[in-house]
């Protein structure tokens, strides 16, 4: 039986599972599981990358007391974010979080230099500050010049793990720096940046072999011997790769610390309502692309939980917003206000005053403001959606730990008119085991993949229910357009 391991690391946690096919069913079991989050230092919001590594390497001296000899290695984050690394391979600064406030109006700034339809049209990207292009604009030009490399953060770990260097093209595309057409990072994009291209490692589609793990670790550490796959790198792309769709109708939904609610196309859709819409074109695994949006999702819940000083956990603070009527309260979840507040608990109730509206206080209230909210923006984008791609949508496969929100599947279902299929919630580490096991010819193909997801978690069926849902919606686009 060959042993695979994920390593998929949220915005908010990370977690080592290890994957195994047994008669049929893919196998599961988390080895570690460990929190992640940034911290304000030296300047700026920063991500600890070498706690990160060390938990790697943690959870693999417990796979190896297991009795784990040997395994492949597959790794995926979060988006956007990079290691600036020096000629002699160290990296000259931890890296800066997508929160941080460095690209605040980085946007207004460059698109006043560079046409944004022209950056639109090479890349095929929405506009969000936190993207890589905007953080290189604001980074420190001299500490860009220092730099050999500037790598991704997956790319980075499989670079420090096995000293070989990648830039992975599902992530890669979410700098907003890949030209769709050249499959290249754009040049005038580079010279706009005064980046040397030679400064960005080779672009390696998901499903290469990267190499093994390099001989010091194993002097270091007791770990089994790995090889690593490059797998689907974004942990968004891997969602979508462990996502237990079937036939052509269907949109998908990773709920994690953000929403990104999207379709899975066979080529790129850079028209000018996606544009308008600021709908994205990130690359996807075997030559797919992720038409998506992204939506602030449960980084707000998690902020609530963060402020209350987690005195409930997740789940108790799904049953306390069960408590109350939905849509009493609604907020915009994509205004930039809720990006990082200092305290998002008076930020959605500023919102709330601000637009007429009953204050949420209690716990329950308020994370029943935020599923309510989210339910809402999700069925006006699923719209948008079929509108722009001239597709229809009968299914929603809501993927990620907000999968695990029983009410927030059946709010989307009814509001959308769509049944929602949701599970597993460990969907990104499916797909990046799903990757290894194709690379490693075990199993065919996505299809394949999917099936056996299908076949081997629990999926709940949420069907819409009839609901007065008119009214809701006039209050929602009120209360969005009064703001
Ligand atoms: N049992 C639960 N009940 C309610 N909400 C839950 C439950 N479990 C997880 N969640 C929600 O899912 C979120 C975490 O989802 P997930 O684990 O997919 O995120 P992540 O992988 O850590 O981060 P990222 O979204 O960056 O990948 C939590 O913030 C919480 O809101
Ligand atoms: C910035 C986010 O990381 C990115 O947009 C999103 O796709 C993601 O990676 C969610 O984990
Ligand atoms: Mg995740």
């Amino acid at each position: 039986m060959r042993n695979y391991v994920a390593v998929d690391i949220g915005a908010s946690s990370g977690r080592m599972i290890l994957g195994n096919l047994v008669e049929g069913k893919l196998n599961l079991r988390e080895v570690h599981r460990f929190k992640n989050g940034f911290t304000f230092r030296d300047g700026h919001d920063r991500w600890e990358i070498d706690g990160l590594i060390h938990e790697i390497f943690a959870g693999l001296e417990k796979l190896k007391q297991e009795g784990v000899t040997e395994c492949t290695l597959g790794i995926d984050t979060w988006a956007v974010d990079y290691v600036l690394v020096a000629p002699g391979g160290e990296k000259l600064a931890d890296p800066i979080s997508y929160r941080d406030s460095r690209t605040q109006n980085k946007i207004a700034e460059l698109t006043s230099e560079i046409q944004k339809d022209d950056i639109y049209q090479k890349t095929g990207i929405q506009f969000l500050e936190l993207n890589t292009l905007y953080q290189l604009y604001a980074e420190d030009q001299e500490l860009i010049k220092q730099a050999d490399k500037i790598l991704l953060i997956p790319d980075y770990i499989g670079y420090v793990l096995t000293g070989k260097k990648a830039a992975e093209t599902t992530n890669a595309s979410t700098t907003q720096m890949l030209n769709l057409r050249e499959r290249l990072f754009d040049k005038d994009l580079l010279m706009h940046l005064d980046i040397d291209p030679c400064q960005f490692a080779e672009l390696t589609d998901a499903g290469t072999y990267l190499g093994e793990m390099k001989p010091k670790w194993h002097e270091k550490y007791d770990i089994p011997a790995c090889r690593v796959i490059t797998v689907a790198t974004h942990d968004t792309a891997s969602a979508v790769v462990g996502t237990p769709a079937k036939g052509k109708n269907w949109a998908f939904l990773s709920s994690g610390t953000w929403s990104l609610i999207g379709m899975e196309l066979t080529a790129p859709n850079t028209g000018r309502m996606a544009f308008e819409e600021n709908y994205t074109n990130e690359w996807g695994a075997y030559g797919t692309y992720r038409f998506l949006k992204n939506i602030m999702g449960l980084w707000i819940v998690q902020e609530i939980a963060r402020n209350s000083d987690s005195r409930l956990s997740f789940s108790e603070m799904a049953d306390q917003a069960n408590q109350y009527p939905f849509f009493k309260q609604i907020i915009d979840v994509n205004d930039p206000r809720f990006n990082h507040p200092v305290h998002m608990i008076t930020e959605i109730q500023n919102y709330c005053r601000e637009t007429g509206q009953d204050v949420p206080e209690s716990i329950g209230e308020l994370t029943n403001c935020v599923y309510g909210s989210l339910a809402l923006r999700y069925a006006k984008e699923l719209e948008k959606m079929k509108r722009i791609t001239k597709r229809d949508i009968e299914a929603l496969y809501i993927v990620g730990g907000g999968s695990s929100v029983a009410i927030l599947n059946q709010l989307t279902a009814n509001l959308a008119g769509v049944t929602v299929y949701a599970g597993p919630a460990e969907a990104t580490a499916v797909g990046n085991l799903s990757v290894q096991m194709i690379t490693e010819r075990e199993i065919k193909d996505v299809d394949q993949a999917r099936d056996l997801v299908r076949n081997s978690f629990d999926i709940k069926e949420y069907k819409p229910q009839k609901i007065e849902s008119a009214s809701v919606f006039e209050k929602y686009d009120k209360i969005i357009r009064n703001k």
